[in-house]
């Protein structure tokens, strides 16, 4: 079980959402969904297939419309944002997606440099290089600066995804099931990256996981998306202590073969 993270603000919510609605056609997807997430704060969201967690990631980011309620990311209503001052938030959200998808054709440190070249045009090369080394050194993989993507395990390919996206220094780390298709071993690797992440960059992080092992491993905090809301949260074992069937068989499901 994760320690408890002295680093979290509570006073600070970096993400506040009061009354979200989201429906597509007749399928109301998010009913009535609240949220917060305090400054420094690992908030896991579980929830099964198909209830909405990526419908709520897009809003948070805006690439979708709520069609009801407030979102407030960083002191911002994402719904009344321009899309020049959307873009502008969009560069302290780091997401670290499914398939981290690298440029295959270039090397890692390429690959790192690729989102500094286009964002921080003025920055001297030295500093790119300065920069690209303490990501590389904090996801662990140094050596792995000239090699392809092609020649990185599945594992290697996920810090480095992880690494691109902390190279413009994002407050908030948006993972979108960050141990999926990942060896048990390499998920507990992946694990612990998360918690140095935030204890190392000061993010506040939302991890979408179906796996428990996972949501242990790194939520201060934990919100399970029942029928449209969040109907359960707290730590893992508070998440955990109900009668609550759906709730029941979410956790079986991890852990009974
Ligand atoms: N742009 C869209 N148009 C219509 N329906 C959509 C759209 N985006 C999502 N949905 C529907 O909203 C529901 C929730 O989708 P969402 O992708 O958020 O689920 P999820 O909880 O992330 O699932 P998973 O864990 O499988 O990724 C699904 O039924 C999906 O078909």
């Amino acid at each position: 079980m994760k320690k408890i993270n002295p680093n979290i603000i509570r006073e600070n919510k970096v993400i506040e959402i009061r009354g979200l609605q989201k429906a597509f056609d007749e399928f109301e997807v998010l009913k009535n969904v609240d949220l917060n997430l305090y400054q420094g704060e690992n908030l896991v969201v579980l929830g099964r297939s198909g209830t909405g967690k990526s419908v709520l990631i897009k809003i948070i980011s805006g690439l979708l419309r709520a069609d009801a309620g407030m979102v407030n990311v960083l002191g911002q209503e994402v719904g009344h944002l321009s899309p020049k001052q959307l873009d502008a938030l969009r560069l302290k959200i780091g997401f670290s997606f499914q398939n981290s998808a690298l440029y295959d054709s270039m090397t890692v440190k390429e690959n790192l440099e690729f989102p500094l070249v286009r964002h921080s045009k003025h920055m001297t090369q030295r500093d790119r290089t300065r920069i690209i080394d303490v990501v590389l050194e904090a996801v662990g993989l140094t050596k792995a600066m000239h090699q392809m993507p092609s020649e990185l395990s599945g594992g290697q390919r996920k810090r480095i995804g992880i690494a691109r996206t902390l190279i413009l220094r994002p407050e908030i780390m948006l993972y979108d099931e960050p141990t999926a298709g990942l060896d048990p071993i390499t998920c507990i690797e992946i694990n612990k990256l998360i918690n140095e992440v935030q204890r190392r960059f000061n993010t506040s992080s939302i991890i979408i996981t179906h796996d428990l092992t996972c949501a242990r491993a790194v939520g201060d905090r934990l919100v399970m998306l029942l029928d449209g809301e969040f109907k359960r949260q707290g730590t893992f074992e508070e998440v955990f202590a109900t009668d609550d069937e759906r709730v029941k068989a979410f956790y079986n499901y991890n852990f009974i073969d």
